[in-house]
């Protein structure tokens, strides 16, 4: 029964559409002989070195600038130590830290079929405790873990990853990135040319595409003046994403204990969302029932979830609250840092306007003529490359098995600082450099890093779900923006990465939009 179950699951997981070059890595399994160690054989898992926890607070404290340098820390720590080591936070479950791709690739390729994300702790514990009142059916895929995980994404799967899926909100992503410019830019009249800081609109424009896909309405959240509920949704959405959650997730758990000032801010923000989220989803339903749609490819996600989970269900609304949670700062600091890596660097900036020029014109953009757009992925693959903002993920092994040569046994908690491999001169040649062409077949560039070493969606059964929206509304906005704008970056030095929760800019990313 168990075994069909993963197999269903697995039938619907559909590849992603980063090519994973699996043939000649930079570092082929048979030369990391860590690998292929027997468990038997290999190293106890008491040998596996140590950092200990004082060294790094001594760094914290000495250094200011250290959520800067997160990756060049943990490169620092790899060469110490070797490709695993083990950091004892107090408070925390002791950890174990992987870099070398192909560990990764075997923790994630032995994750069983309901793999354990350690780092949403606190949203189980809120979902499934503290505000059970809220998640009557289901805590979401973001509040469960094990059976309960796989009870709803088995139900969401499909129709979240399916291309088909998100390419059916083309047109209205497209009218969503027209808006946002409409309201950043000033729709080209020249009088908000420079704008200081592109981040904050970038997050409104994400929040409005989530909307748009998840609540099948648009918020307002783009309009000059947004309504109330746009504007406590960009609120809450701010709290309920900000660095409260950090502490919560990452802090000493007082709010166990006692409801903390975190917790209470939490709580008001994310309850107003989902009031919010829940009118509109209502709303929704009745529409569906009046608009009696059958053809499952004339369904929005939305629709596509009442059909397939029944109109009484609450997984439809949890979906949209995970999708709010996971899909919009994430997306949109991955559209900030586009933003400045093409305003940064005029000549790829030009390829791709040239790319949209030749394949698009004037027309309407269909899946076919974005399927045609190799370059714009290519650079947004390598932005992502260079600026990723989930630094990392981990896991509670669900089998034993051997990493770095040592015995890891079931139950070990294991994190991926996956931004590593990503930025390593290991993996990439010339890694800090900006080259798209690394991910076109037939070019020069071209790289051969091993497969594992680019997963910015992670990887497996747990891997984004939200992964196809993400990329479409990054395509369409890149597609929308250079279309009318050349942009210039106007800093006076560059933008580097901060590592929170999630990755974001370190400072404001002033942009140049030259109208074209
Ligand atoms: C560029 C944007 C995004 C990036 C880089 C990203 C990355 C990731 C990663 C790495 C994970 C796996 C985390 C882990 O294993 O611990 C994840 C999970 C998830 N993402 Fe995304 N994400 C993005 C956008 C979105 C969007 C737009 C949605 C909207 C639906 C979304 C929804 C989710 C959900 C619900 C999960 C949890 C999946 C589960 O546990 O089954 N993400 N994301």
């Amino acid at each position: 029964m168990l075994v069909g179950k993963v197999q269903d699951l697995s039938k619907q997981i559909i590849i992603p559409s980063v090519r994973l070059f699996s043939s000649s890595s930079s570092q082929p399994d048979s030369e990391y002989a860590a690998a292929s160690v027997d468990y038997k054989t290999a190293s106890p898992f008491n040998k596996i070195p140590v950092e200990p926890f004082r060294n790094l607070l001594i760094r914290y404290l000495q250094d200011k600038n250290y959520r800067q340098k997160y990756h060049l820390l943990f490169k620092e720590l790899h060469e110490k130590h070797g490709p695993i080591f083990k950091l004892r936070i107090p408070g925390q479950q002791t950890s174990i830290l992987l870099e070398h791709p192909e560990d990764v690739k075997h923790l994630l390729n032995n994750d069983g079929k309901n793999p354990i994300e350690p780092g949403f702790k606190f949203f189980v514990e809120y979902r499934q405790n503290l505000r059970k009142d809220l998640f009557p059916e289901t805590a979401g895929l973001g509040g469960s873990q094990g059976e309960k995980w796989y009870e709803v994404r088995s139900k969401v799967q499909q129709d979240m990853l399916r291309p088909k899926s998100a390419l059916f909100y083309i047109d209205e992503i497209t009218e969503v990135s027209d808006d946002l410019l409409d309201l950043m830019v000033g729709g080209g009249t020249g009088d908000k040319e420079i704008v200081p800081d592109v981040s904050p609109f970038l997050y409104r424009w994400s929040l409005e595409a989530v909307c748009t896909i998840f609540l099948d309405t648009r918020i307002g959240g783009l309009d000059v003046n947004p309504s109330q509920d746009a504007k406590d949704m960009i609120r809450c959405s701010m709290i309920v994403l900000g660095p409260v959650v950090m502490k919560l997730t990452f802090g000493v758990p007082l709010w166990k204990l006692y409801r903390t000032k975190n917790l209470d801010d939490f709580d008001m923000a994310f309850e107003r969302m989902h009031i919010i989220s829940s009118k509109f989803i209502a709303e929704a339903k009745k529409r569906f029932k009046t608009n009696n749609i059958t053809d499952p490819d004339k369904m929005s996600v939305l629709q596509k979830l009442i059909h397939k989970c029944g109109p009484d269900s609450k997984i439809p609304e949890v979906m949209a609250i995970d999708a709010l949670g996971a899909g919009i700062d994430t997306t949109g600091n991955t559209a900030a840092f586009l933003f400045y890596h093409l305003a940064s660097n005029p000549v790829q900036q030009e390829i791709l306007y040239k790319e949209i020029k030749d394949k698009l014109g004037d027309e309407k953009l269909t899946p076919a003529i974005l399927n045609q757009m190799k370059y714009l992925k290519a650079v947004q693959h390598e932005s992502q490359r260079l600026m990723p903002v989930v630094s990392g993920f981990s896991r509670i092994t669900q089998k034993d098995m051997v990493l770095g040569g040592y015995q890891i046994p079931t139950g070990t908690h294991v994190s991926f600082l996956s931004m590593g491999p990503m930025l390593s001169e290991k993996h990439f040649k010339n890694a800090d450099a900006f080259v798209p062409e690394r991910w076109l077949r037939d070019c020069p560039q071209k790289h051969n890093a091993h497969p594992f070493a680019f997963i910015p969606f992670a990887h497996g059964a747990r891997m984004c779900i939200g992964r196809r929206f993400a990329e479409l509304e990054i395509q369409i906005l890149a597609i929308q923006t250079l279309r009318k704008y050349q942009l210039v970056y106007e800093g006076e030095s560059p933008v580097e990465m901060l590592t929170e929760l999630l990755t974001k800019p370190d400072k404001p990313i002033p942009i140049r939009f030259i109208p074209r």
